[in-house]
């Protein structure tokens, strides 16, 4: 039988990917599992996935994972070498599913040749994806996406070669805020903006659609995963996700991946490739549903499109510097510190107070914009803390 490794198996992703594994008994038995703070949940996983090895992120929970652990035979550990030996155990696909920068090293050292990476995790590719997907080449390790968007369009893009492709499509729902004003949105209160209309996720990909940073993100992860120039890729505002991704060709066709808003599809998808699998998975009725409508987004509204697009096309750090402020004013927001529009002001303010540099080379370069980023967000914070904008 395949081995699976799931990095992030605690989460919204990770419990997909159980819902497939027990759709797919047979399919893979589990090596190992790993997951943030929360040590029942993942005790809790690796037992019911029968996993070899657990591994925790923080390191002061290492004792309290091996006592929740005591009897099932399965190994633990704990903080980074521990989450990087999950990556590197014998396994044939590794779901790449932790939230955040954080998933990026533990996603690179589990680059190994002939081996398939699911990879959910977006923040990698924007903190890094030159290096990533080039890294991932030379180790001859295959990438496939599980973002919603970024499958479908793998799967679109076999209808015709790479160099007829004239345009890619990204849907964004719109979020929760779509049809309100922009003092409304000012005032948006976490609970609010953690409502998303199609999706059930974790919380800081949830505001990201809020604020529609979660496509510009998904841009510029598109942009590396499928290798072309940052003009040939648009959003448009989809409210009923059903339509997740669209190939523009040459010669006038389109084609498109449509489903259900239900990220069992894509995992399942990245599970099984070439093959497929059965599922239990929603699915799509067109009459049921009646109609699919799509809209320009409103980048007033939303300043994070236009924000994401300039670090796209800006060839460098920018977009490192970008993810790393986004996350810390995403916790902030979370946190009450800063009001909605603070988010996207105070990544504006880093990317205007840090002086761009080389595109990251390698993890350790990443990791240090990364830093560099968050210190500097940091400091501009309080700057936003009144200001709901
Ligand atoms: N959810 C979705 O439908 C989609 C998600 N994605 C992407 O997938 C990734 C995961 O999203 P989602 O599942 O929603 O997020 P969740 O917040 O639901 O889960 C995050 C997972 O990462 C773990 N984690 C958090 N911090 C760390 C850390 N520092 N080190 C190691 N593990 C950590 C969490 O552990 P713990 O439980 O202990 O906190 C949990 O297992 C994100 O990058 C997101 O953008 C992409 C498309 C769709
Ligand atoms: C499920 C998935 O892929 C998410 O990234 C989703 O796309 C978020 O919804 P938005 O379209 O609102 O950003
Ligand atoms: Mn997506």
């Amino acid at each position: 039988m395949k081995r699976l490794s799931i990095l992030g198996a605690t989460g919204s992703i990770g419990h997909s990917v159980r819902t497939l594994l027990a759709d797919a008994p047979g399919l893979y038995e589990v090596e190992a599992v790993a997951g943030g703070r929360d040590v029942a949940a993942l005790a809790e996983t690796a037992r019911a996935l029968n996993a070899r090895f657990a591994a925790i992120a923080d390191p002061a929970a290492g004792r309290a994972l091996a006592e929740a652990l005591a009897g099932s035979g399965i190994a633990s550990g704990a903080g980074p070498s521990a989450l990087i030996e999950a990556a590197q155990r014998e396994a044939d696909v590794v779901v790449s599913a932790i939230v955040g920068v954080a998933g990026l090293a533990p996603t690179v050292a589990a680059f190994a040749p002939g081996r398939r990476i699911a990879l959910a995790n977006k923040e990698c590719l924007v903190a890094a994806g030159a290096f990533f997907m080039a890294e991932a080449a030379r180790q001859g390790t295959e990438i496939l996406p599980v973002d919603s968007e970024h499958n479908a369009i793998f799967q679109a893009l076999e209808a015709g070669p790479r160099k007829a492709v004239e345009k890619i499509t990204l849907t964004a729902s719109g979020g929760p805020f779509r049809l309100k004003s922009r003092e409304e949105i000012a005032r948006a209160l976490p609970k609010d903006a953690l409502k998303h209309p199609n999706w059930s996720m974790g919380a800081k990909i949830t505001i990201d659609s809020a604020t529609l940073m979660n496509k510009g993100l998904e841009l510029i992860e598109a942009m590396h995963l499928f290798a072309l120039p940052p003009e040939r890729f648009d959003a448009v505002v989809h409210p009923e996700s059903v339509v997740h991704g669209l190939v523009s060709f040459v010669d006038g066709s389109v084609t498109a991946g449509l489903a259900m808003p239900d990220m069992c599809v894509p995992i399942a998808h990245c599970l099984a490739f070439p093959d497929r699998i059965v599922t239990s998975c929603r699915r799509l009725d067109l009459v049921a549903l009646g109609r699919l409508s799509f809209e320009a987004p409103d980048e007033a509204r939303f300043p994070a499109l236009a924000l994401a697009r300039a670090a796209m096309a800006a060839d460098g750090m920018a977009a490192t510097i970008l993810n790393a402020a986004n996350e810390v004013a995403v916790a902030a927001y979370l946190e009450g510190r800063i009001g909605f529009y603070g988010i996207t002001d105070t990544v504006a303010a880093t990317l205007d107070r840090i002086n761009g540099g080389p595109a990251p080379a390698s993890v350790a370069d990443a990791m240090e914009a990364d830093a560099q980023a968050r210190r500097a967000a940091a400091v501009l914070l309080p700057k936003f803390s009144a200001k709901a904008s």
